[in-house]
């Protein structure tokens, strides 16, 4: 390097006078040297400049971001205030693809003609996964209540929960007598005007799925114990509760650093989710003992006709089951933190879609008319209590495009499965979305664009539109309709989801007529889930000679 210094180079700094003095006197006499110092100053200065000016350029090609000012809560509280009308305004201002600091990270959000990429790049550089774990609510079940990825709870409920699947149709009267009962406990106790005023209809969706959940997964014995009723009550709550879900800006959600301490270690030495495994493994694997002992004691033919019709049966079966392979220990420790993941997105996000369908559906006789008039004709008459079935339910054409319409039309808060960019990704638009950061979409941005719906008034709720579109029922996914996700990583649990909706207002509209005295309050807007609305709701029941069910 010495050899080419220019020997009467102009400018010259003694950079010795900066340098520490302990290092060697070989080095501190080459800074001396004045040549040297020049030689190194520019070539600093100029390889500066350069890296700035690459790192600017670079950026300059990053999505616009949301100015904020608090460097701790970026635009989090704006956000969490009003969802809506915060990325409507970011929108409108920056255009279709924007970056915003919300949840403690930035993270690029994609209006409706750029939300396709989210699953189009899937694999080509944004990961499905990695983006639900860096939230650290997802950390939380992931990391702590289930080892097993989401892929492996995906590829279950789609062997055993899908209209494919030989025991699906069997499912129906399992969910329909659970509702029953439920209903029977909480609306019968009727006023002398036949009616009852519910002030809280959420707890009651809720309750009504987690039972139908059990009765489904683990069977209708063990649904009935009041443990596992609590292990399917309350997981979701505590998931939710722990990261932060129920309580907008809490700690954990805004500080990405201190969301995941307490995700890997402070919940982790607490434990949160050892009860409820441990209520799994003692009371699930006292079930499959017993039902291998039963298997001992019958014949082929009698265990087909008392074979339980549950997804706990099938992963037996899976595993060996009537060999007499299976070691329970082994077998549980592989399934139960499957179960938790799949309890958590079975039934939290149901039950908030369940009680907005049943709360719009409240708001107008003239749909509960509607339904009722549809259900008369679908059950004709027949006080069977096991008539609607999946398959059956599957005619109900305008309660099928209530329930679309609903999911299409409430989600309003960012998606709450965003991707992480594994490498630097280029948009048609020449934005950089940089690797490491999140990028997700809105719902409804996508759903009330008039071109993308295909339709002028995208923005109204109209139940009644997708009548008579065979395309357009609620599992029909596609680039229009995202609530349940699309593609490769659409949502599994879909045809149950829709199925326990569709039932759950089915009996009710059939025996009752609904009113909101107080209309519909929402008391936190979604935040990455949807909320749920609250009021009550008044159910009075119909004549005598009107009840369908
Ligand atoms: C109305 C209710 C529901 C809604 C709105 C919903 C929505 C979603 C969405 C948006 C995704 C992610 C799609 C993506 O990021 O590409 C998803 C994934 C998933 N859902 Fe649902 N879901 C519902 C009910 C259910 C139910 C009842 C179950 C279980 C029976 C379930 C199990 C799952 C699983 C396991 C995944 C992960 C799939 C994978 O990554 O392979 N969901 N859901």
């Amino acid at each position: 390097l010495t050899n080419k210094v220019p020997v009467d180079c102009p400018v010259s700094f003694d950079l010795s006078a900066f340098a520490p003095t302990w290092l060697p006197q070989s080095i501190l006499a080459r800074l001396q040297n004045p040549d040297f110092d020049a030689l190194v100053a520019i070539g600093s200065v100029g390889g500066l400049l350069t890296a700035l000016a690459l790192y600017l350029h670079r950026r300059s090609r990053f999505p616009p971001l949301v100015p904020y000012t608090n460097p701790v809560y970026g635009s989090t509280r704006e956000y969490a205030e009003k969802p809506k009308e915060f990325l409507n305004a970011a929108f409108d201002k920056y255009g279709p693809v924007f970056r915003a600091n919300i949840l403690g990270r930035d993270q690029v959000i994609l209006d409706h003609d750029y939300a396709q990429l989210l699953f189009t790049l899937l694999g080509k550089g944004l990961d499905h996964e990695q983006g639900v774990i860096d939230l650290q609510y997802f950390d939380v079940i992931i990391k702590l209540g289930s080892q097993h990825h989401l892929h492996d709870s995906g590829k279950m409920i789609l062997k055993y929960l899908n209209p494919a699947s030989p025991s699906y149709e069997t499912y129906g009267p399992i969910v329909q007598l659970v509702y029953q009962k439920a209903f029977k406990e909480a609306l019968e106790k009727m006023n002398e005007k036949n009616s009852i005023d519910v002030e809280d209809p959420f707890d009651l969706c809720k309750k009504c799925l987690a039972d139908a959940m059990a009765s489904v997964i683990v069977g209708v014995d063990l649904a009935n114990d009041k443990d596992i009723t609590w292990v399917f009550i309350n997981v979701s709550e505590v998931v939710a509760e722990m990261g932060g879900l129920e309580g907008h800006g809490s700690l954990a959600s805004i500080l990405p650093f201190y969301g995941r301490l307490h995700a890997y270690y402070v919940m982790k030495v607490r434990q949160v989710m050892k009860p409820y495994k441990t209520v799994l493994r003692a009371k699930v694997g006292a079930e499959i003992n017993r039902r291998m002992a039963l298997r001992q004691t019958v014949t082929e033919q009698q265990w087909k006709e008392i074979r339980p019709h549950d997804v706990l049966q099938g992963l037996l079966e899976e595993h060996g089951f009537g060999s007499g392979a299976i070691k329970v220990d082994d077998f549980m420790g592989k399934i139960e933190n499957m179960l938790l993941f799949v309890i958590f997105a079975a039934i939290h996000g149901t039950a908030v879609a369940l009680s907005w369908v049943l709360y719009l559906v409240a708001t107008d006789s003239a749909y509960q008319k509607q339904i009722y008039d549809e259900l008369t004709d679908l059950v004709n008459g027949t006080d069977d209590a096991s008539g609607l079935t999946p398959s059956v339910l599957k005619s109900a054409k305008y309660l099928d495009s209530f329930t679309r319409e609903v999911l299409r039309w409430r989600p309003d808060c960012l998606s709450p499965t965003p991707r992480k960019a594994m490498k630097d990704l280029t948009l048609p638009n020449g934005y950089i979305i940089p690797k490491g950061m999140l990028v997700t979409h809105v719902f409804y941005r996508t759903h009330v664009n008039n071109e993308k719906q295909n339709c002028e008034d995208s923005k109204e709720f109209r139940p009644w539109r997708h009548v008579g579109k065979p395309a357009a029922t609620s599992v029909n996914v596609s680039n229009s309709f995202l609530t349940f996700g699309v593609g490769k990583t659409a949502c599994p649990g879909r045809y149950l989801a829709t199925y326990e909706i569709k039932l759950f207002i089915a009996l009710l509209v059939s025996r009752y007529k609904m009113s909101l005295p107080k209309g519909i309050t929402v008391d936190q807007p979604g935040f990455t889930f949807q909320a749920p609305p609250s009021g009550t709701i008044t159910f009075k029941q119909r004549a005598l000679e009107d009840i369908l069910l």
